[in-house]
């Protein structure tokens, strides 16, 4: 599915680059977690792989396509492939959860109603259903988790990212958030986890890639 070839960044006027020679490959239907100190270059990578920063030198292949090749206008259908799940929820406070999570297929072309019938399908897959009408500030953190994930994962995306999604989240909830993204992984999504949560890497092992200031180790 991902495959990195000897890909490097640097950010303009930084003195080291993000990212050094990284040559990975991750498997259609795998789960992996990313980890490493803060400033390793986490979300560089993350970055590099959604299209929103570009990489120096190297080559990303996304089934089988260069994406650093990509032009501007490419772009949204690689985008379209991928789901991104950010630490800060980032939901819309003025929208119920359906339709926070409905938006994306709306963005898409797709009628209100069915969006929103898709949306309230999703929450009952990430136990939220009975709390569709509410808006995101009376939900916990844990519950706006997951209607960050379900809103990433509506339009059926064959790779879904986390960014720190247990972050802001405490010991028994981050355990439930992990378990619903290998809920998606059975599903069949390849999942990349950006984490600093060690504890939980040892409680559900998976494939890891460790970064020390910009190698993979
Ligand atoms: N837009 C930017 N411009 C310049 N330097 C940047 C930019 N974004 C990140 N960096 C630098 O690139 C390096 C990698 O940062 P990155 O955010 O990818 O690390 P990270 O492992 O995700 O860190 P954290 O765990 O703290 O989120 C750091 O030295 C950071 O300061």
């Amino acid at each position: 599915m991902i495959h990195f070839q000897n890909v490097s960044k640097a950010y303009l006027g930084s003195k080291q680059p993000a990212l050094q020679g990284l040559n990975f490959h991750l498997p259609v239907g795998s789960m992996t977690y990313l980890t490493g100190h803060s400033g390793a270059g986490k979300s560089t990578l993350l970055k590099l792989i959604m299209g929103m920063e570009r990489a120096n030198g190297g080559q990303i292949w996304f089934n089988g396509h260069d994406i650093t090749r990509l032009s501007a206008y490419e772009l949204p259908f690689l985008r379209r492939q991928i789901g991104m799940v950010h630490q800060d929820y980032r939901l819309l406070p003025d929208r119920s959860i359906v339709d926070n999570v409905a938006l994306p297929l709306i963005i898409a072309g797709m009628h209100p109603k069915t969006a929103r019938e898709r949306a309230l399908a999703m929450l009952d897959v990430v136990g939220l259903y009975n709390r569709a009408a509410h808006q995101p500030l009376h939900l916990s953190g844990g519950e706006q988790q997951r209607v960050d994930i379900a809103r990433a994962v509506i339009h059926k995306p064959q790779l879904l990212l986390a960014d720190e999604p247990t972050g802001n989240l405490d010991n028994a909830l981050s355990f439930d958030i992990f378990s619903l993204f290998e809920e998606f992984n059975r599903m069949g999504m390849t999942v990349l986890i950006a984490t600093h949560n060690i504890g939980l890497i040892q409680q559900k092992p998976k494939p890891c890639l460790v970064l020390e200031q910009g190698y993979l180790r």
